[in-house]
């Protein structure tokens, strides 16, 4: 089976252990930080990330295109085209469309098709919000990786999902993990997101997902620490797997000259080294 033929899953499992790597270097390309050559053209966009996937294709476990940097500036074709671009020249890694829909059936269908057809992505995150009839369609195209909120980064995420709820009194991430593992994961095509920012929180996750794969941004930009995540994310006896850690701004960012791939392209390295190390502490 060849890397396009393999599941999500499959994808995943083999890129941590061909690249040696758990980065998942995200494209969230705000135009005001872009270096101006690119700011100046209409493919600036597509450019700039192009650039930064050939600048870190080697150090990443997979690629995260944020939608909604590319809807904002009308640039759904350069979004299509870097998809099409990351499958054709990386098809051993596996990209993510991070656009967290979340709507009834009949829509979620579309929202389906636009991540797996349109931007033939591998894996869409979305949103639980709505209960599991708004995840199905997802489910739906065999193979592919449908990654679940869970434990949101940002601060204001403990607002809904540590309200405890019935009929456990358990705080609302702790019931879709135990819903996700256990319930809407039959196919094998779930995965979590978890924010690095609450590294207790994704020890627990852990726990009750078993090997399930997650996904989580926070680290970097956002001051995740990267050994209080790896500890609490790592799978017993299996370094180096279970996670996908994404860094954006950190590595797109590390500098607005000409030598921005050069400097993304170190940040990336010293970030999948911090991570391996964390993970055979
Ligand atoms: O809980 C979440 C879910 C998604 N994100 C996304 O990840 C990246 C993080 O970017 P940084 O620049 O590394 O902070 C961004 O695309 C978010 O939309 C998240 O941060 N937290």
């Amino acid at each position: 089976m060849n890397s396009s033929s393999n599941t999500f899953t499959q994808q995943l499992q083999e890129a941590w252990a061909s690249q040696g790597s758990m980065l998942c270097v995200g494209f969230d390309p705000d135009p005001k930080r872009l270096p101006t050559r690119f700011q100046a053209k209409p493919e600036g966009i597509y450019e700039f990330c192009r650039e930064i996937a050939d600048a870190t294709a080697d150090t990443v476990c997979a690629f995260k295109p944020q939608f909604a940097y590319f809807a904002s500036q009308r640039a759904e074709a350069q979004l299509e085209k870097l998809t099409r671009y990351l499958k054709d020249q990386y098809p051993h890694i596996p990209v993510i469309l991070d656009s967290k829909r979340g709507d009834i059936g009949s829509t979620a269908d579309h929202y389906a098709l636009e991540a797996f057809e349109r931007y033939g992505a591998d894996a869409v995150t979305v949103n639980p919000y709505m209960g599991f009839d708004t995840i199905e369609p997802y489910l739906k195209h065999a193979g592919k990786g449908v990654i679940v909120l869970c434990r949101t980064s940002n601060p204001g995420g403990s607002d809904l999902q540590f309200l405890d709820v019935s009929p456990s009194k358990e705080p609302l991430y702790l019931h879709i993990a135990k819903l996700a593992a256990q319930q809407w994961n039959a196919s094998g095509q779930i995965s979590l997101v978890v924010g690095a920012t609450f590294p207790e929180e994704i020890a627990k996750v852990r726990t009750i997902v078993g090997e399930m794969p997650l996904l989580i941004p926070g680290i970097g930009a956002q001051g995740g620490d990267i050994d209080a995540t790896v500890k609490a994310g790592s799978i017993p006896n299996q370094p180096g797997t279970g996670m996908m850690i994404n860094s954006s701004r950190a590595i797109l960012y590390a500098s607005s000259g000409d030598d921005f791939a050069e400097a993304a392209r170190k940040v990336a390295i010293s970030t999948r080294d911090a991570l391996r190390t964390a993970s055979n502490k």
